[in-house]
Protein backbone atom coordinates (compact mmCIF):
# COMPACT_ATOMS: atom_id res chain seq x y z
CA UNK A 1 0.00 0.00 0.00
CA UNK A 2 2.80 2.45 0.63
CA UNK A 3 4.61 1.95 -2.95
CA UNK A 4 1.24 2.13 -4.48
CA UNK A 5 0.20 5.25 -2.27
CA UNK A 6 3.99 6.90 -3.18
CA UNK A 7 3.36 5.76 -6.82
CA UNK A 8 0.15 8.11 -6.85
CA UNK A 9 1.93 10.81 -5.00
CA UNK A 10 5.03 10.77 -7.08
CA UNK A 11 2.09 11.00 -10.25
CA UNK A 12 1.03 14.34 -8.69
CA UNK A 13 -1.44 13.40 -6.12
CA UNK A 14 -1.40 16.22 -3.37
CA UNK A 15 -1.08 13.97 -0.35
CA UNK A 16 -3.13 16.33 1.68
CA UNK A 17 -5.82 16.41 -1.11
CA UNK A 18 -5.72 12.42 -1.06
CA UNK A 19 -6.21 12.27 3.05
CA UNK A 20 -9.15 15.10 2.28
CA UNK A 21 -10.73 12.35 -0.24
CA UNK A 22 -10.31 9.00 1.77
CA UNK A 23 -11.79 10.83 4.96
CA UNK A 24 -14.59 12.94 3.53
CA UNK A 25 -15.64 9.16 2.50
CA UNK A 26 -15.54 8.19 5.94
CA UNK A 27 -17.33 11.00 7.04
CA UNK A 28 -20.25 10.42 4.62
CA UNK A 29 -20.65 6.57 5.80
CA UNK A 30 -20.49 7.46 9.32
CA UNK A 31 -23.03 10.55 8.80
CA UNK A 32 -25.34 7.97 7.03
CA UNK A 33 -24.56 4.91 9.89
CA UNK A 34 -24.62 7.00 12.83
CA UNK A 35 -26.70 10.16 12.39
CA UNK A 36 -25.82 12.99 14.85
CA UNK A 37 -29.64 13.23 15.36
CA UNK A 38 -29.02 10.01 17.85
CA UNK A 39 -25.49 10.13 17.94
CA UNK A 40 -24.35 13.42 19.62
CA UNK A 41 -20.82 12.78 21.07
CA UNK A 42 -17.96 11.52 19.40
CA UNK A 43 -14.46 10.97 20.73
CA UNK A 44 -11.38 11.16 17.91
CA UNK A 45 -8.39 9.31 18.61
CA UNK A 46 -5.76 10.60 17.28
CA UNK A 47 -2.71 9.04 16.16
CA UNK A 48 0.87 10.88 15.37
CA UNK A 49 0.80 9.39 11.52
CA UNK A 50 -1.58 10.01 8.66
CA UNK A 51 -4.23 7.28 10.20
CA UNK A 52 -4.03 10.24 12.89
CA UNK A 53 -4.91 13.25 9.96
CA UNK A 54 -7.27 11.53 8.78
CA UNK A 55 -9.26 10.88 12.03
CA UNK A 56 -8.77 14.96 12.38
CA UNK A 57 -10.04 15.83 8.53
CA UNK A 58 -13.03 13.18 9.84
CA UNK A 59 -12.98 15.10 13.16
CA UNK A 60 -13.81 18.13 11.62
CA UNK A 61 -16.26 17.29 8.98
CA UNK A 62 -18.30 15.56 11.76
CA UNK A 63 -17.97 18.69 13.99
CA UNK A 64 -19.45 21.10 11.03
CA UNK A 65 -22.26 18.52 10.68
CA UNK A 66 -23.29 19.38 14.16
CA UNK A 67 -21.90 16.57 16.10
CA UNK A 68 -19.77 17.75 19.36
CA UNK A 69 -16.33 16.35 18.80
CA UNK A 70 -14.02 15.59 21.00
CA UNK A 71 -10.33 14.31 20.24
CA UNK A 72 -8.06 12.03 22.37
CA UNK A 73 -4.04 12.83 21.46
CA UNK A 74 -1.67 10.63 23.21
CA UNK A 75 1.04 11.46 21.26
CA UNK A 76 1.85 14.96 20.97
CA UNK A 77 4.44 14.94 18.29
CA UNK A 78 2.76 14.51 15.22
CA UNK A 79 3.51 14.30 11.28
CA UNK A 80 3.22 17.39 9.27
CA UNK A 81 0.06 17.03 7.76
CA UNK A 82 -1.41 15.56 10.57
CA UNK A 83 -0.34 18.50 12.73
CA UNK A 84 -1.64 20.93 10.82
CA UNK A 85 -4.73 19.68 11.14
CA UNK A 86 -4.82 19.24 14.80
CA UNK A 87 -3.79 22.96 14.70
CA UNK A 88 -7.30 23.60 12.48
CA UNK A 89 -9.13 21.35 14.59
CA UNK A 90 -7.95 23.36 17.70
CA UNK A 91 -9.48 26.66 16.27
CA UNK A 92 -12.54 25.56 15.85
CA UNK A 93 -12.55 24.83 19.23
CA UNK A 94 -12.51 20.62 19.59
CA UNK A 95 -11.38 20.38 22.73
CA UNK A 96 -8.54 17.97 22.96
CA UNK A 97 -7.42 15.53 25.67
CA UNK A 98 -4.54 13.21 26.66
CA UNK A 99 -6.63 11.15 28.90
CA UNK A 100 -8.81 8.89 27.78
CA UNK A 101 -10.93 8.66 30.48
CA UNK A 102 -12.57 12.13 29.14
CA UNK A 103 -13.80 10.43 25.98
CA UNK A 104 -16.11 8.33 28.56
CA UNK A 105 -19.41 9.50 27.92
CA UNK A 106 -19.21 9.85 24.02
CA UNK A 107 -21.99 8.20 21.77
CA UNK A 108 -19.61 6.74 19.42
CA UNK A 109 -15.06 6.19 19.28
CA UNK A 110 -13.35 6.56 16.01
CA UNK A 111 -10.37 5.07 16.31
CA UNK A 112 -7.13 6.93 14.37
CA UNK A 113 -4.40 5.73 16.56
CA UNK A 114 -2.38 3.88 13.93
CA UNK A 115 -2.81 2.28 10.25
CA UNK A 116 -0.34 0.70 7.94
CA UNK A 117 2.48 2.24 9.81
CA UNK A 118 2.61 0.54 12.91
CA UNK A 119 5.75 -0.44 13.44
CA UNK A 120 6.43 -2.12 17.10
CA UNK A 121 4.02 -3.54 19.78
CA UNK A 122 2.08 -1.06 22.06
CA UNK A 123 3.19 -0.60 25.29
CA UNK A 124 2.39 2.15 27.91
CA UNK A 125 -0.13 4.36 28.67
CA UNK A 126 -1.14 3.85 24.72
CA UNK A 127 -1.65 0.38 25.22
CA UNK A 128 -3.43 0.98 28.27
CA UNK A 129 -5.81 3.71 27.25
CA UNK A 130 -6.32 0.88 24.38
CA UNK A 131 -7.59 -2.02 26.93
CA UNK A 132 -9.56 0.82 28.92
CA UNK A 133 -11.29 1.74 25.75
CA UNK A 134 -11.79 -1.86 24.64
CA UNK A 135 -13.52 -2.43 28.56
CA UNK A 136 -15.82 0.30 28.01
CA UNK A 137 -17.36 -1.33 25.31
CA UNK A 138 -18.83 1.80 23.43
CA UNK A 139 -19.54 1.85 20.01
CA UNK A 140 -16.24 2.21 18.08
CA UNK A 141 -14.94 2.29 14.54
CA UNK A 142 -11.58 1.52 12.95
CA UNK A 143 -10.01 3.69 10.00
CA UNK A 144 -8.07 1.25 7.91
CA UNK A 145 -7.01 -1.29 10.38
CA UNK A 146 -8.13 -1.62 14.60
CA UNK A 147 -5.01 -0.12 16.21
CA UNK A 148 -2.57 -2.61 17.24
CA UNK A 149 -3.23 -4.91 14.53
CA UNK A 150 -0.10 -5.61 11.91
CA UNK A 151 -1.68 -4.94 8.43
CA UNK A 152 -0.48 -8.14 7.12
CA UNK A 153 -0.32 -10.54 9.48
CA UNK A 154 -3.45 -9.24 11.79
CA UNK A 155 -1.25 -10.36 14.77
CA UNK A 156 -1.96 -8.27 17.77
CA UNK A 157 1.15 -6.02 19.05
CA UNK A 158 0.80 -5.32 21.79
CA UNK A 159 -2.83 -4.59 22.37
CA UNK A 160 -5.26 -3.74 19.83
CA UNK A 161 -8.73 -2.14 19.84
CA UNK A 162 -11.81 -4.09 19.04
CA UNK A 163 -14.10 -1.90 16.65
CA UNK A 164 -17.73 -2.74 15.88
CA UNK A 165 -16.77 -2.20 11.99
CA UNK A 166 -13.86 -1.21 10.47
CA UNK A 167 -13.20 0.97 7.19
CA UNK A 168 -10.46 -0.41 5.32
CA UNK A 169 -9.04 2.19 2.74
CA UNK A 170 -8.10 1.61 -0.84
CA UNK A 171 -7.18 -2.04 -0.75
CA UNK A 172 -7.71 -4.70 1.46
CA UNK A 173 -4.97 -5.37 3.74
CA UNK A 174 -4.12 -8.88 4.28
CA UNK A 175 -4.75 -8.85 8.10
CA UNK A 176 -8.73 -8.54 7.14
CA UNK A 177 -8.44 -12.16 5.55
CA UNK A 178 -6.48 -13.82 8.50
CA UNK A 179 -8.48 -15.43 10.92
CA UNK A 180 -6.40 -14.59 13.80
CA UNK A 181 -7.27 -10.50 13.02
CA UNK A 182 -11.13 -11.64 13.08
CA UNK A 183 -12.42 -10.98 16.15
CA UNK A 184 -10.87 -7.62 16.15
CA UNK A 185 -11.88 -6.26 13.06
CA UNK A 186 -15.56 -6.27 13.72
CA UNK A 187 -17.76 -5.65 10.14
CA UNK A 188 -15.22 -4.80 7.35
CA UNK A 189 -15.80 -2.38 5.00
CA UNK A 190 -13.76 -1.37 2.22
CA UNK A 191 -13.30 2.34 1.50
CA UNK A 192 -13.14 2.82 -2.33
CA UNK A 193 -11.15 6.23 -2.75
CA UNK A 194 -10.17 5.31 -6.35
CA UNK A 195 -6.40 3.92 -6.81
CA UNK A 196 -5.47 3.64 -10.14
CA UNK A 197 -5.24 -0.21 -11.40
CA UNK A 198 -2.28 0.63 -13.03
CA UNK A 199 -0.15 1.17 -10.00
CA UNK A 200 -1.72 -1.75 -7.96
CA UNK A 201 -0.31 -3.95 -11.13
CA UNK A 202 2.86 -2.08 -11.23
CA UNK A 203 3.53 -2.78 -7.52
CA UNK A 204 1.75 -6.15 -7.02
CA UNK A 205 2.04 -7.30 -11.01
CA UNK A 206 -0.63 -9.94 -11.47
CA UNK A 207 -2.49 -10.71 -8.61
CA UNK A 208 -1.34 -13.48 -6.93
CA UNK A 209 -3.58 -12.86 -3.67
CA UNK A 210 -7.50 -12.94 -4.63
CA UNK A 211 -10.44 -12.95 -3.09
CA UNK A 212 -13.42 -15.24 -4.56
CA UNK A 213 -15.90 -13.44 -5.74
CA UNK A 214 -19.37 -14.73 -6.29
CA UNK A 215 -18.85 -14.16 -10.00
CA UNK A 216 -15.65 -16.30 -10.51
CA UNK A 217 -16.75 -18.90 -8.46
CA UNK A 218 -20.15 -19.39 -10.64
CA UNK A 219 -18.02 -19.14 -13.74
CA UNK A 220 -16.16 -22.20 -12.73
CA UNK A 221 -19.29 -24.18 -12.04
CA UNK A 222 -19.95 -26.92 -14.39
CA UNK A 223 -22.39 -24.63 -16.20
CA UNK A 224 -24.44 -24.95 -18.95
CA UNK A 225 -24.23 -27.99 -19.92
CA UNK A 226 -23.63 -28.82 -23.33
CA UNK A 227 -26.87 -29.87 -24.93
CA UNK A 228 -25.86 -33.01 -26.17
CA UNK A 229 -23.72 -34.59 -23.33
CA UNK A 230 -24.49 -37.65 -21.66
CA UNK A 231 -23.60 -39.07 -18.24
CA UNK A 232 -19.83 -40.31 -18.63
CA UNK A 233 -18.98 -36.65 -20.12
CA UNK A 234 -20.10 -34.86 -16.81
CA UNK A 235 -17.52 -36.65 -14.95
CA UNK A 236 -17.05 -40.19 -12.97
CA UNK A 237 -16.36 -39.42 -9.53
CA UNK A 238 -15.13 -41.80 -6.72
CA UNK A 239 -15.80 -41.25 -2.81
CA UNK A 240 -13.77 -42.81 -0.81
CA UNK A 241 -14.96 -42.88 2.88
CA UNK A 242 -16.58 -44.36 5.71
CA UNK A 243 -15.79 -46.73 8.22
CA UNK A 244 -17.86 -48.63 11.68
CA UNK A 245 -16.35 -45.71 13.79
CA UNK A 246 -17.37 -43.03 11.01
CA UNK A 247 -20.68 -43.88 9.12
CA UNK A 248 -22.25 -40.72 8.96
CA UNK A 249 -19.35 -39.03 6.90
CA UNK A 250 -19.66 -41.43 3.61
CA UNK A 251 -23.76 -40.20 3.77
CA UNK A 252 -22.52 -36.34 3.76
CA UNK A 253 -20.09 -36.25 1.51
CA UNK A 254 -22.02 -38.58 -0.70
CA UNK A 255 -25.07 -35.33 -0.50
CA UNK A 256 -21.84 -33.05 -1.23
CA UNK A 257 -20.93 -35.19 -4.07
CA UNK A 258 -24.81 -35.54 -5.39
CA UNK A 259 -25.43 -31.56 -5.59
CA UNK A 260 -22.42 -31.07 -7.53
CA UNK A 261 -23.90 -32.44 -10.52
CA UNK A 262 -21.66 -34.91 -10.93
CA UNK A 263 -22.32 -37.37 -13.78
CA UNK A 264 -21.39 -40.42 -12.02
CA UNK A 265 -20.80 -41.01 -8.50
CA UNK A 266 -19.35 -44.24 -7.21
CA UNK A 267 -18.82 -44.51 -3.72
CA UNK A 268 -16.95 -47.11 -1.92
CA UNK A 269 -17.69 -47.74 1.39
CA UNK A 270 -17.03 -50.53 4.23
CA UNK A 271 -19.35 -53.52 3.02
CA UNK A 272 -21.65 -53.04 6.40
CA UNK A 273 -22.67 -49.29 5.26
CA UNK A 274 -23.80 -50.69 1.85
CA UNK A 275 -27.09 -50.66 2.39
CA UNK A 276 -27.47 -47.40 4.79
CA UNK A 277 -25.79 -45.41 1.75
CA UNK A 278 -27.87 -47.23 -0.87
CA UNK A 279 -31.42 -46.08 0.72
CA UNK A 280 -29.59 -42.35 1.00
CA UNK A 281 -27.69 -42.03 -2.17
CA UNK A 282 -30.08 -44.47 -5.14
CA UNK A 283 -28.82 -42.33 -7.86
CA UNK A 284 -25.31 -43.79 -6.51
CA UNK A 285 -22.98 -46.94 -7.37
CA UNK A 286 -21.95 -48.36 -3.68
CA UNK A 287 -19.01 -50.00 -3.38
CA UNK A 288 -18.95 -52.66 -0.56
CA UNK A 289 -15.42 -53.21 0.51
CA UNK A 290 -13.44 -55.83 2.69
CA UNK A 291 -12.92 -54.41 6.34
CA UNK A 292 -10.45 -54.50 8.39
CA UNK A 293 -10.40 -55.62 12.08
CA UNK A 294 -11.23 -52.11 12.98
CA UNK A 295 -14.14 -51.73 10.63
CA UNK A 296 -11.76 -49.44 8.37
CA UNK A 297 -11.82 -50.13 4.67
CA UNK A 298 -9.08 -52.76 3.89
CA UNK A 299 -8.78 -52.59 -0.29
CA UNK A 300 -10.64 -51.41 -2.97
CA UNK A 301 -11.83 -54.64 -4.46
CA UNK A 302 -11.79 -54.53 -8.62
CA UNK A 303 -11.77 -51.18 -9.03
CA UNK A 304 -9.92 -49.70 -12.53
CA UNK A 305 -9.16 -46.33 -10.74
CA UNK A 306 -8.29 -45.28 -14.16
CA UNK A 307 -11.77 -45.12 -15.32
CA UNK A 308 -12.76 -42.14 -12.87
CA UNK A 309 -12.23 -38.62 -13.65
CA UNK A 310 -11.70 -37.80 -9.90
CA UNK A 311 -11.15 -39.15 -6.91
CA UNK A 312 -12.00 -38.21 -3.30
CA UNK A 313 -10.67 -40.11 -0.67
CA UNK A 314 -11.02 -39.74 3.39
CA UNK A 315 -14.00 -38.55 5.37
CA UNK A 316 -14.41 -41.22 7.48
CA UNK A 317 -12.11 -43.55 6.50
CA UNK A 318 -9.77 -43.88 10.02
CA UNK A 319 -6.40 -44.17 10.10
CA UNK A 320 -6.24 -47.64 10.08
CA UNK A 321 -7.06 -47.12 5.75
CA UNK A 322 -3.44 -47.02 5.09
CA UNK A 323 -3.13 -49.45 2.10
CA UNK A 324 -6.62 -47.94 0.34
CA UNK A 325 -5.00 -44.29 0.65
CA UNK A 326 -1.69 -45.42 -0.42
CA UNK A 327 -2.83 -47.14 -3.42
CA UNK A 328 -4.77 -43.74 -4.48
CA UNK A 329 -1.98 -41.90 -4.10
CA UNK A 330 -0.31 -44.08 -6.71
CA UNK A 331 -3.27 -43.70 -9.37
CA UNK A 332 -2.68 -41.17 -11.81
CA UNK A 333 -6.02 -39.55 -11.38
CA UNK A 334 -6.94 -36.01 -9.69
CA UNK A 335 -7.03 -36.97 -5.75
CA UNK A 336 -8.81 -35.03 -3.16
CA UNK A 337 -7.46 -36.22 0.24
CA UNK A 338 -9.37 -34.90 3.36
CA UNK A 339 -9.53 -35.83 7.35
CA UNK A 340 -7.66 -39.20 7.91
CA UNK A 341 -6.43 -39.60 4.06
CA UNK A 342 -4.60 -36.41 5.12
CA UNK A 343 -2.84 -37.92 8.64
CA UNK A 344 -2.33 -40.96 6.69
CA UNK A 345 -0.47 -38.71 4.25
CA UNK A 346 1.66 -36.91 7.21
CA UNK A 347 2.76 -40.71 8.73
CA UNK A 348 4.18 -41.58 4.95
CA UNK A 349 5.90 -38.28 5.26
CA UNK A 350 3.91 -35.78 2.80
CA UNK A 351 6.43 -34.47 0.27
CA UNK A 352 8.20 -37.13 -1.00
CA UNK A 353 5.06 -39.47 -1.46
CA UNK A 354 3.42 -36.53 -2.78
CA UNK A 355 6.97 -35.84 -5.14
CA UNK A 356 5.56 -39.45 -6.79
CA UNK A 357 2.18 -38.09 -7.55
CA UNK A 358 1.42 -38.14 -11.48
CA UNK A 359 -1.73 -36.01 -11.37
CA UNK A 360 -2.78 -33.31 -9.51
CA UNK A 361 -3.32 -33.58 -5.53
CA UNK A 362 -5.93 -31.40 -3.42
CA UNK A 363 -5.27 -31.08 0.18
CA UNK A 364 -8.25 -30.04 2.80
CA UNK A 365 -6.91 -30.14 6.05
CA UNK A 366 -7.91 -28.12 8.81
CA UNK A 367 -5.22 -26.10 11.17
CA UNK A 368 -4.20 -29.58 13.24
CA UNK A 369 -3.92 -31.75 10.43
CA UNK A 370 -2.09 -29.01 8.21
CA UNK A 371 0.43 -29.02 11.29
CA UNK A 372 0.90 -32.78 10.77
CA UNK A 373 1.48 -32.42 7.29
CA UNK A 374 3.45 -29.48 7.03
CA UNK A 375 5.37 -28.74 10.05
CA UNK A 376 6.18 -24.92 8.97
CA UNK A 377 4.54 -22.97 11.55
CA UNK A 378 1.44 -22.23 13.75
CA UNK A 379 -1.07 -22.21 11.27
CA UNK A 380 -3.17 -20.18 13.51
CA UNK A 381 -1.32 -17.10 12.79
CA UNK A 382 0.11 -15.95 9.15
CA UNK A 383 -2.11 -18.37 7.62
CA UNK A 384 -1.47 -17.26 4.06
CA UNK A 385 2.43 -17.36 4.34
CA UNK A 386 1.94 -20.61 5.91
CA UNK A 387 -0.30 -21.99 2.75
CA UNK A 388 1.36 -20.78 -0.15
CA UNK A 389 4.72 -21.95 1.49
CA UNK A 390 3.05 -25.45 2.08
CA UNK A 391 1.90 -25.46 -1.49
CA UNK A 392 5.70 -24.30 -3.16
CA UNK A 393 6.86 -27.25 -0.82
CA UNK A 394 4.15 -30.08 -2.03
CA UNK A 395 3.21 -29.50 -5.40
CA UNK A 396 -0.11 -30.12 -4.31
CA UNK A 397 -3.42 -27.67 -3.81
CA UNK A 398 -3.74 -26.57 -0.34
CA UNK A 399 -6.78 -25.70 1.58
CA UNK A 400 -6.70 -24.19 4.45
CA UNK A 401 -10.23 -24.70 6.31
CA UNK A 402 -10.90 -22.20 8.62
CA UNK A 403 -13.30 -18.97 9.09
CA UNK A 404 -11.26 -17.64 6.36
CA UNK A 405 -10.39 -20.38 4.41
CA UNK A 406 -7.38 -20.06 2.01
CA UNK A 407 -6.29 -22.09 -0.86
CA UNK A 408 -3.28 -21.90 -2.42
CA UNK A 409 -2.03 -23.55 -5.42
CA UNK A 410 1.78 -24.43 -6.83
CA UNK A 411 1.33 -21.65 -9.15
CA UNK A 412 1.98 -18.97 -6.42
CA UNK A 413 -1.05 -17.85 -6.18
CA UNK A 414 -3.59 -17.80 -3.02
CA UNK A 415 -7.66 -17.53 -2.96
CA UNK A 416 -9.23 -16.75 -0.08
CA UNK A 417 -12.98 -17.10 1.13
CA UNK A 418 -13.80 -13.85 1.99
CA UNK A 419 -17.29 -14.39 3.74
CA UNK A 420 -18.50 -17.81 5.82
CA UNK A 421 -20.02 -18.39 8.93
CA UNK A 422 -19.06 -19.59 12.05
CA UNK A 423 -22.14 -21.60 11.95
CA UNK A 424 -19.94 -24.42 9.79
CA UNK A 425 -17.33 -24.56 12.58
CA UNK A 426 -19.11 -28.17 13.45
CA UNK A 427 -18.69 -31.99 12.69
CA UNK A 428 -19.37 -32.89 9.04
CA UNK A 429 -19.47 -30.20 7.42
CA UNK A 430 -16.42 -30.83 5.88
CA UNK A 431 -17.17 -34.00 4.75
CA UNK A 432 -19.70 -32.47 2.83
CA UNK A 433 -16.91 -29.72 1.07
CA UNK A 434 -14.75 -33.05 0.12
CA UNK A 435 -17.82 -34.55 -1.26
CA UNK A 436 -18.63 -31.31 -3.17
CA UNK A 437 -15.13 -30.63 -4.04
CA UNK A 438 -14.64 -34.24 -5.47
CA UNK A 439 -17.71 -33.94 -7.57
CA UNK A 440 -17.17 -30.59 -9.25
CA UNK A 441 -13.33 -31.39 -9.55
CA UNK A 442 -14.40 -34.62 -11.92
CA UNK A 443 -17.21 -32.55 -13.49
CA UNK A 444 -14.72 -30.43 -14.54
CA UNK A 445 -13.40 -32.49 -16.78
CA UNK A 446 -16.30 -32.20 -19.03
CA UNK A 447 -15.26 -28.50 -19.14
CA UNK A 448 -11.83 -28.98 -19.16
CA UNK A 449 -12.03 -26.35 -16.09
CA UNK A 450 -8.80 -25.72 -14.45
CA UNK A 451 -7.85 -27.49 -10.65
CA UNK A 452 -7.15 -24.40 -9.21
CA UNK A 453 -10.18 -22.16 -10.24
CA UNK A 454 -12.75 -25.32 -9.53
CA UNK A 455 -11.38 -25.69 -5.84
CA UNK A 456 -12.01 -21.98 -5.42
CA UNK A 457 -15.63 -22.33 -6.67
CA UNK A 458 -16.42 -25.51 -4.40
CA UNK A 459 -14.91 -23.45 -1.38
CA UNK A 460 -17.04 -20.59 -2.07
CA UNK A 461 -19.84 -22.54 -2.57
CA UNK A 462 -19.59 -24.39 0.97
CA UNK A 463 -19.35 -21.19 2.79
CA UNK A 464 -22.31 -19.34 0.60
CA UNK A 465 -24.83 -22.26 1.58
CA UNK A 466 -23.54 -21.46 5.14
CA UNK A 467 -24.74 -18.55 5.11
CA UNK A 468 -28.26 -18.97 3.75
CA UNK A 469 -28.24 -21.85 5.33
CA UNK A 470 -27.71 -19.58 9.01
CA UNK A 471 -29.60 -16.72 7.64
CA UNK A 472 -32.81 -18.61 7.82
CA UNK A 473 -32.30 -21.04 10.35
CA UNK A 474 -29.63 -19.23 13.11
CA UNK A 475 -26.24 -20.14 13.58
CA UNK A 476 -27.25 -22.79 15.37
CA UNK A 477 -29.10 -24.84 12.76
CA UNK A 478 -26.83 -25.39 10.05
CA UNK A 479 -25.97 -29.16 10.70
CA UNK A 480 -24.19 -30.94 8.07
CA UNK A 481 -27.12 -32.55 6.77
CA UNK A 482 -29.15 -29.03 6.54
CA UNK A 483 -26.15 -27.53 5.06
CA UNK A 484 -26.54 -30.34 1.99
CA UNK A 485 -29.56 -29.10 1.30
CA UNK A 486 -28.72 -25.46 0.99
CA UNK A 487 -26.05 -26.17 -1.65
CA UNK A 488 -28.64 -25.68 -4.41
CA UNK A 489 -30.10 -22.55 -3.19
CA UNK A 490 -26.96 -20.87 -3.72
CA UNK A 491 -26.49 -21.89 -7.66
CA UNK A 492 -30.15 -21.21 -8.64
CA UNK A 493 -29.41 -17.68 -6.72
CA UNK A 494 -26.18 -17.44 -8.37
CA UNK A 495 -27.31 -18.22 -11.84
CA UNK A 496 -30.46 -16.10 -12.19
N1 LIG B 1 -3.23 4.80 0.61
C1 LIG B 1 -3.86 4.76 1.75
O1 LIG B 1 -4.23 3.68 2.23
C2 LIG B 1 -4.05 6.00 2.46
C3 LIG B 1 -3.65 6.02 3.76
N2 LIG B 1 -3.92 7.04 4.56
C4 LIG B 1 -3.74 6.84 5.99
O2 LIG B 1 -2.40 6.78 6.31
C5 LIG B 1 -2.17 5.71 7.22
C6 LIG B 1 -0.74 5.34 7.21
O3 LIG B 1 -0.09 6.49 7.68
P1 LIG B 1 1.34 6.46 8.32
O4 LIG B 1 2.29 5.86 7.38
O5 LIG B 1 1.63 7.84 8.77
O6 LIG B 1 1.22 5.46 9.51
P2 LIG B 1 0.28 5.46 10.81
O7 LIG B 1 -0.59 6.62 10.90
O8 LIG B 1 -0.30 4.11 10.82
O9 LIG B 1 1.31 5.52 12.01
C7 LIG B 1 2.65 5.74 11.85
C8 LIG B 1 3.15 6.65 12.96
O10 LIG B 1 3.10 6.00 14.19
C9 LIG B 1 4.41 5.87 14.77
N3 LIG B 1 4.45 4.57 15.40
C10 LIG B 1 4.51 3.37 14.81
N4 LIG B 1 4.45 2.37 15.71
C11 LIG B 1 4.33 2.98 16.93
C12 LIG B 1 4.21 2.48 18.25
N5 LIG B 1 4.21 1.18 18.53
N6 LIG B 1 4.12 3.38 19.26
C13 LIG B 1 4.11 4.70 19.01
N7 LIG B 1 4.22 5.22 17.77
C14 LIG B 1 4.33 4.37 16.74
C15 LIG B 1 5.36 6.05 13.61
O11 LIG B 1 6.59 6.56 14.04
C16 LIG B 1 4.59 7.02 12.72
O12 LIG B 1 4.75 8.34 13.14
C17 LIG B 1 -3.13 4.66 6.75
O13 LIG B 1 -3.37 3.67 7.68
C18 LIG B 1 -4.35 5.51 6.45
O14 LIG B 1 -5.14 5.72 7.59
C19 LIG B 1 -4.73 8.18 4.08
O15 LIG B 1 -4.34 9.33 4.67
C20 LIG B 1 -4.64 8.37 2.60
C21 LIG B 1 -4.63 7.15 1.78
N1 LIG C 1 -15.45 -20.12 12.38
C1 LIG C 1 -15.71 -20.55 11.15
N2 LIG C 1 -16.18 -19.71 10.22
C2 LIG C 1 -16.44 -20.17 8.99
N3 LIG C 1 -16.27 -21.44 8.56
C3 LIG C 1 -15.80 -22.31 9.43
C4 LIG C 1 -15.48 -21.92 10.76
N4 LIG C 1 -15.03 -23.01 11.40
C5 LIG C 1 -15.06 -24.03 10.51
N5 LIG C 1 -15.52 -23.61 9.32
C6 LIG C 1 -15.65 -24.42 8.11
O1 LIG C 1 -16.30 -25.65 8.43
C7 LIG C 1 -15.67 -26.76 7.82
C8 LIG C 1 -15.17 -27.71 8.89
O2 LIG C 1 -14.48 -28.77 8.33
P1 LIG C 1 -13.70 -29.86 9.20
O3 LIG C 1 -12.87 -29.17 10.24
O4 LIG C 1 -13.02 -30.76 8.25
O5 LIG C 1 -14.88 -30.60 9.94
P2 LIG C 1 -15.38 -32.10 9.84
O6 LIG C 1 -14.17 -32.94 9.67
O7 LIG C 1 -16.08 -32.36 11.13
O8 LIG C 1 -16.30 -32.20 8.70
C9 LIG C 1 -14.57 -26.16 6.94
O9 LIG C 1 -15.03 -25.96 5.63
C10 LIG C 1 -14.28 -24.82 7.61
O10 LIG C 1 -13.74 -23.87 6.73
K1 LIG D 1 -6.82 2.81 13.17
Amino acid sequence: MREIEGRIFAAGMPVAALMEKVAKLIASRIEALYPSTNTRRVGVLVGPGHNGGDALVVARELHFQGYEVVVYRPISKLKELTSQHAQYADSLGILCYEQIEQLQDCDLIIDGLFGFGLERALEGPIASAINQLNEWSKLVISIDLPSGLHTDTGEVLGTAVRPARTFCLGLWKLAFLQDQALEYVGTAELIDFDVPLADIWAVLGPPKLKRVTKTAAIAYLPIPRAPVTHKYKQGHLLLICGSHKYGGGAILSGLGARASGVGMLSIAVPEYLKPLLLAQLPEALIIGCPETETGAIASLPDIELASFSAIACGPGVTKDATSVVEKVLASDRPLILDADGLNILAELGTIPTLSKRQAATVLTPHGGEFKRLFPLGDPTKDRVQLVREASKLSGATILLKGARTAIANPSGSVWIVPESTPALARGGSGDVLTGLMGGLVAAASSKALPLEEVVQSAAWWHAQAGILASQERTELGVDAYTLTQYLMAVVREGVE
